[in-house]
């Protein structure tokens, strides 16, 4: 596979033949650069997939789990050799910046590498039991078949980040990928094809969410459903995947805060806004969307802020120096331009920004002004639109934190360590930063969030990543 050229896909099914390749994606820079054409399955499809990986997962099971770590290590290597052509190709479907893709296909070969790792150290725990001559243990068992449903404004990593400790954990595994980006699971599928996982343990299913989403999400053979997406359509997922009583893991929307105190460096605050709120295009769930500035230094702020957002000019990925790549879609573009002109209408002032005089490439925009029941301070844009809000001090800044449904991730800067521990203590938010931007997660730290952001039960990532994937045994053994 290339950086250059259309890359025909097929369903990565065991056994099966190719679905009709009948959906085209266009690079978002470039609409003349045609990128993949894929499948646009059925729910057949999803069937079929389901079968396979119901009858691999016990035997993928029954290896030790070293031995299914070191497939996951592998593919890291493989990966890691093809890491520019994936990246590259990545910017080409999605739009960010070839700096952004390479980091995203770095981190992908670090969590195989991690997980991969980890079949060394799965296990359960052992107990002292009450009866005499016997001791107890757990073990983690497999869920069985885990459901994958994955978004396209991370189309490496969160699938490397589900993928690797379902598999390490000896469960099989259906994904089915976004639409619009559907070349970067690829790369992932076929380093671990190529490095023996054996056919029917990970299968692929391209295809519309309303359709081989739904259809996966309903199979009761799928024991694990784990899904990144909008809030809409995870809930509606929980619904249907608690209906038949399995397990679900949602990680949603956001709409992350970063208050700025008076004490701030104004300069630095501006930075890390601007890299959490422009970087990425703003297309991430940790995206800074609202700013909260006290009297001292809110005006001082939003100029810098603006000034900021001078050096995210959008242009092509591809293009060296580029610092921030086009949105991913069309209709992503009018989502973020109407939520522009809505807070125009409800009485905000954009500073700079709102307009897309070319393609896909829309200004980095600043909206000050903006009130608590505004739209810009409630809604999740997911665009490269940073709305500023006043506080007037930090009680009522994290007042304003809260009073979202959202509770993904929240940032103050300060060099007051008291005001910073009241802020780490209050907020309500799965991650909480100090003077570092929201957005940017570690892969050995676990993530999720709380209220509409996340169901708030199993956690992705880091250690505790497993235990969505697997359920746990206690084991008498008396002698
Ligand atoms: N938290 C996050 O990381 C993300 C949040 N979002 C938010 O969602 C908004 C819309 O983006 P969008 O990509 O449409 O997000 P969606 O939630 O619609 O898509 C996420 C994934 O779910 C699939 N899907 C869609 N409908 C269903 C369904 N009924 N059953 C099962 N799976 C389904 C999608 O398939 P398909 O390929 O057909 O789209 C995609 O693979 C964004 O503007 C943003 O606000 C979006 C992406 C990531
Ligand atoms: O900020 C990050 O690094 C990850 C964000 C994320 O998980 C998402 O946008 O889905």
């Amino acid at each position: 596979m290339t950086e250059s050229g259309t890359v025909r896909i097929a369903n990565h099914l065991a056994g099966s033949a190719a679905g009709e390749p009948t959906v085209e994606r266009r690079n978002p820079a470039d609409p003349t650069d045609l990128v993949a054409v894929t499948p646009a399955s059925d729910a057949a499809a999803v069937t079929e997939a389901v079968t396979a990986a119901e009858g691999a997962q016990p035997g993928w099971a029954a290896l030790p789990a070293p031995a299914r770590g070191t497939v996951l290590m592998d593919a890291a290597e493989i990966l890691r050799g093809r890491h520019e052509a994936a990246a590259r190709d990545l910017t080409r479907e999605e739009g960010k910046t070839l700096a952004e893709a390479r980091g995203e296909v770095r981190r992908a070969i670090d969590v195989l590498r991690y997980f991969g790792s980890a079949g060394w150290r799965l296990g359960g725990r052992t107990f002292p039991s009450a009866t005499p001559d016997t001791t107890v243990h757990t073990r983690l068992e497999p869920m069985g078949v885990a459901g994958l449903i994955t978004p396209w404004n991370f189309p490496i990593a969160i699938p490397a980040w589900k993928m690797a400790p379902a598999l390490v954990s000896g469960n099989s595994v259906v994904i089915k990928p976004a639409e619009l980006t559907p070349v970067s699971v690829r790369h992932l599928t076929t380093a671990l094809t190529e490095a023996g996982l054996p056919p029917g343990v990970l299968n692929v299913v391209h295809g519309k969410g309303s359709v081989v989403g739904e259809a996966l999400v309903a199979d009761p053979r799928v024991a694990a459903v784990s899904f990144t997406g909008s809030t809409g359509v995870g809930n509606r997922i929980r619904e249907t995947v608690e209906r038949r009583h399995g397990r679900v893991q949602l990680e949603m929307g956001g709409k992350n805060a970063v208050v700025v105190l008076d004490d701030a460096d104004v300069e630095q605050a501006a930075a890390l806004a601007a890299a959490g709120g422009f970087g990425l295009t703003g297309q991430a769930c940790t995206a800074s969307s609202r700013i909260i500035c006290t009297p001292g230094v809110h005006d001082a702020f939003v100029e810098a802020l603006a000034a900021q957002a001078d050096r995210y000019r959008p242009a092509d990925g591809l293009v060296a120096g580029t610092a921030m790549g086009p949105v991913v879609s069309a209709s992503q573009l009018e989502t973020d331009v109407a939520a522009v002109e809505r807070a125009r209408a409800e009485g905000a002032t954009v500073v700079t920004g709102g307009v897309a005089p070319d393609g896909l490439f829309l200004a980095p925009t600043v909206l000050a002004g903006v009130g608590p029941g505004h739209s810009s301070a409630r809604d999740e844009i997911f665009g490269p639109v940073v709305a500023v809000l006043p506080a007037e001090g930090l009680d009522e800044a994290i007042s304003l934190v809260n009073d979202s449904v959202y509770g993904l991730a929240a940032s103050i800067c300060t060099r007051d360590l008291t005001a910073a521990q009241h802020f780490v203590a209050r907020a309500q938010a799965g991650v909480v930063k100090v003077n570092r931007p929201t957005t940017g997660l570690d892969l050995n730290v676990p993530f999720g969030g709380v209220k509409d952001s996340s169901t708030n039960t199993f956690r992705e990532q880091g250690p505790t990543a497993v235990e969505f994937f697997t359920w746990s045994k206690s084991v008498y053994l008396g002698w």
